[in-house]
């Protein structure tokens, strides 16, 4: 039997309400103080218990409401944040088009930050050099490649990262929202590098909230609600399991919103005393 690319197994991340987590050695080492007795209060699982297992050359969605935990199992996946229960395995390397600007430096120019996250990534000098000119094509900056990113608009930024990661040989594929970036024109020419890549056989996760993104990528869709793995099917499926989630919580919301509406008349309504009966004269 074919082995998964991908494999999570009871995978679980608490995070403190407010505060921002970052990946920790320590955390490998030491269960977090959320899995023991007296955990703090804010403390929430925005992932537990999820289990999946993604085959090379799938590609799967994750579909969810806002704060679902999609870009935080995505960042589980790359490795960034280490779980505080279970694990995630890959077998392959993993080229991230998620905050397409992370890792480069404002000061170098474009073609050193090329070659700093290409060489970051796992490419070797050669390959960056013989990738180069794709890359500066692809994003379409062949006459600022000199100037200081500092000097680049943030969607400059985005097309040179989208160029350089889309050129890695890695074989997983983990897709955030990148293609709601950008202009209409840049959005196609993504559109179509994704598509190429996904013929030459790399498994996708891609996280959108855009069906029609998700169904021209994707077979499978993987719907998490509420800190958890609802449903894993194909992705009419999950997408079907959002909309009903979707509909369920408006329904249970208007009628939240109605009782109080009435408890709120109720407790509002003059009540009636009578008052002395005049004499009539
Ligand atoms: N590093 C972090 N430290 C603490 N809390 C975090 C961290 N990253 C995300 N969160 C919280 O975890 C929850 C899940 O966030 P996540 O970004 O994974 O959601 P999402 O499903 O991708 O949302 P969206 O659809 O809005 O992009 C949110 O409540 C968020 O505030």
């Amino acid at each position: 039997m074919e082995e998964p690319i991908i494999q999570a197994r009871d995978l679980g991340i608490c995070f403190a309400k407010g505060k921002q987590k970052k990946a920790r050695v320590k955390d490998l080492f030491v269960r977090r103080a959320a899995n023991q007795k007296g955990a703090a209060q804010q403390d929430f699982w925005p992932l537990r218990h999820v289990n999946f297992d993604i085959f090379p050359g799938d590609a799967v969605g994750i579909i969810g409401r806002n704060g679902t935990g999609k870009s935080t199992l995505l960042r589980l996946i790359t490795g960034v944040l280490i779980p505080d229960e279970g694990y995630v395995r890959r077998e392959g390397r993993v080229a991230p088009l998620i905050a397409l600007s992370a890792g480069f430096s404002g000061d170098l120019t474009g073609r050193e930050n090329v070659n700093l996250v290409g060489a970051l990534h796992g490419m070797s000098t050669k390959e960056i050099k013989s990738k180069f000119d794709e890359i500066v094509d692809f994003s379409e900056l062949e006459d600022f490649i000199d100037t200081p990113l500092k000097h680049y608009s943030s969607g400059m930024k985005v097309r040179l990262g989208f160029g350089v990661i889309t050129q890695l040989p890695h074989p997983i594929l983990l897709v955030d929202e990148a293609l709601a970036v950008g202009d209409a024109a840049f959005k196609r020419k993504c559109q179509a590098v994704i598509a190429g890549l996904l013929e030459e056989g790399r498994t996708l996760v891609f996280v959108s909230h855009s069906e029609g993104d998700l169904k021209k990528y994707c077979k499978r869709g993987i719907f998490l609600d509420a800190g958890t793995l609802e449903t894993d099917g194909t992705v009419e499926e999950a997408l079907d399991a959002y909309k009903a989630a979707e509909k369920r919580d408006a329904k249970a919301k208007a009628a939240k919103k109605a009782a109080a509406k009435k408890a709120a008349e109720a407790t509002a309504a003059p009540v009636l005393v009578p008052g002395p009966v005049e004499a009539a004269t």
